[in-house]
C-alpha cells in the first residue's frame, strides 16, 4: 500500500547485495579485509563496499530524483594511493552482480561504484524520506566466516516505516543455544516489515514466504535471550547478571549483527540485550530495519525504556542500552535492567 514500491526495491537491492556478500565470504581473501581510517579497528571488506554500491545504485535506479541515503561506509580509503586494485575488484563484483541480475543492461565504471558509494552520505533527520543502510552488519561475523545482514530501512519524517534484513546464513528453521550455526541446516533468510503489516519472511531467492511473530512466552524462565558475540560490543556480564534476576535458564546465544533481530522476529529467542560500553554511541543503520523487523509483537527500548528516536540524524540518542523483548515479557525485564545497573553502579566494597 503506502509503501509497496519502495518495500519492492528495498527487498531487490537488499538480495542483490545478500547474494554479493556471500560469494565473497565464500572465496575470502585477507587482501580483502581492510581497517578503516584511524577512528578505529574495525574491519571493512570488498562487500560491504560492493553492497553498499549495489543498494544504492538499485535504489537510484527505481527512484530517480528522490533520493537520500544514510550509510555506513564511504569512499575516502578506497580513494587513497593503493586503492586502485581494490576498486576495480569491488567494481568487477558490483558489475557480476547486475549482469547476473539483468534488469539495468549498465555496466558501470570505478568512478560510477565510487560516486554510488558517497552518494550514502545523507545526515538523515525529523524531515522527509531517507533510505538507511548498513551494507554489511556484522563484518566481524563476515570475516570470521559467521553471521551478518544487509539491512536496509526507510525513515519517513523520522519513524522508521519499512525495513529489510538479509541474512544469508541464518539458517531456515529455529536456531537454539544447542544449535547456534548449524552447519547442516539450510541457510539465507530474508525478513521484511513494512508499518502496521507486519513481519515476513522468505528465502533469499525470494520464495517460501511466512508471516512471523516474536514468541509470546511469558515465563522468564522458558525465554532465552540473544547478545552480541562480540564482548566488545556489548557487557556479557551485565547481561548475565539480568538474566539472572530475571530467572532465565538458558545461556545466552551470541551472533553477529541484526541477525539477532531477525532471529527474534520469528520467536527464536525472546529477548535481546546490548550493553555497549561507556561512550560508545549507537548509528541508526545497526538497528533501522532491525527495530521494525520486531515489532509483530515485539518492543524495543533503550535501559530508561524510552523507544528509539531515529529522527536525530546519524546517531542514536539513548540511556545506557537497547533491550527488545514481547509485550509481555517487558516490564520484568525492564526491573531486572534497573536492578542489575543500579547493582553494577554501587561501589565495590
Ligand atoms: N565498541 C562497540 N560497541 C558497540 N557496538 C559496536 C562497537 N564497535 C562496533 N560496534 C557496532 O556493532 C555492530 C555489530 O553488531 P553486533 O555487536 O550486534 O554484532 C557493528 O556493525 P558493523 O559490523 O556494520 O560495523 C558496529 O557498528
Ligand atoms: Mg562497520
Ligand atoms: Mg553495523
Ligand atoms: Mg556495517
Amino acid at each position: 500500500m503506502a509503501y509497496d514500491k519502495e518495500l519492492a526495491a528495498a527487498i531487490k537491492a537488499a538480495s542483490l547485495a545478500a547474494r554479493l556478500c556471500r560469494k565473497v565470504q565464500k572465496a575470502l581473501l585477507q587482501s580483502d579485509v581492510r581497517s578503516k581510517h584511524g577512528r578505529n579497528k574495525s574491519p571493512v571488506t570488498v562487500a560491504d563496499y560492493g553492497s553498499q554500491a549495489l543498494v544504492s545504485f538499485v535504489l537510484q535506479q527505481e527512484f530517480p530524483g528522490e533520493f537520500s541515503l544514510v550509510a555506513e561506509e564511504d569512499s575516502i580509503d578506497l580513494r587513497k594511493d593503493g586503492g586502485g586494485e581494490i576498486v576495480e575488484r569491488i567494481t568487477k563484483l558490483v558489475n557480476e552482480s547486475l549482469t547476473s541480475d539483468g534488469s539495468y543492461g549498465v555496466s558501470l565504471s570505478s568512478e560510477d561504484v565510487l560516486k554510488a558509494i558517497d552518494s550514502g552520505k545523507s545526515e538523515g533527520g525529523s524531515q522527509g524520506r531517507h533510505w538507511v543502510l548498513d551494507p554489511i552488519d556484522g563484518t566481524k561475523g563476515f570475516v570470521r566466516g559467521d553471521q551478518y545482514a544487509v539491512a536496509l530501512a526507510l525513515l519517513d519524517r523520522g519513524n522508521v516505516v519499512l525495513g529489510v534484513l538479509a541474512c544469508p546464513n541464518l539458517p531456515l528453521t529455529s536456531i537454539s543455544v544447542a544449535h547456534p550455526h548449524s552447519p547442516n541446516n539450510e541457510v539465507g533468510c530474508l525478513f521484511f516489515a513494512e508499518v502496521g503489516r507486519g513481519t515476513y519472511m522468505q528465502l533469499l531467492d525470494g520464495s517460501s514466504t511466512v508471516k512471523v511473530q516474536v514468541s509470546a512466552v511469558e515465563n522468564p524462565e522458558e525465554a532465552s535471550f540473544f547478545e552480541s558475540y562480540e564482548s566488545a560490543h556489548s557487557m556479557h556480564d551485565l547481561s548475565s547478571l539480568i538474566a539472572q534476576k530475571l530467572g532465565v535458564k538458558a545461556a545466552p546465544i551470541r551472533m553477529d549483527s541484526q541477525v539477532k533481530y531477525g532471529a527474534l522476529s520469528r520467536g527464536d529467542g525472546a529477548i535481546y540485550l546490548r550493553f555497549p560500553r561507556n561512550g560508545y554511541r549507537e548509528k541508526i543503520w545497526d538497528h533501522a530495519a532491525g527495530s521494525i523487523v520486531v515489532t509483530a509483537g515485539g518492543v524495543v527500548t533503550d535501559a530508561a525504556g524510552k523507544q528509539l528516536d531515529f529522527s536525530k540524524g546519524k546517531y542514536l540518542d539513548l540511556d545506557t542500552g537497547i533491550i527488545v523483548s514481547n509485550q509481555k515479557l517487558m516490564p520484568l525485564l525492564f526491573d531486572a535492567v534497573r536492578a542489575s545497573l543500579a547493582e553494577k553502579a554501587k561501589p565495590q566494597p
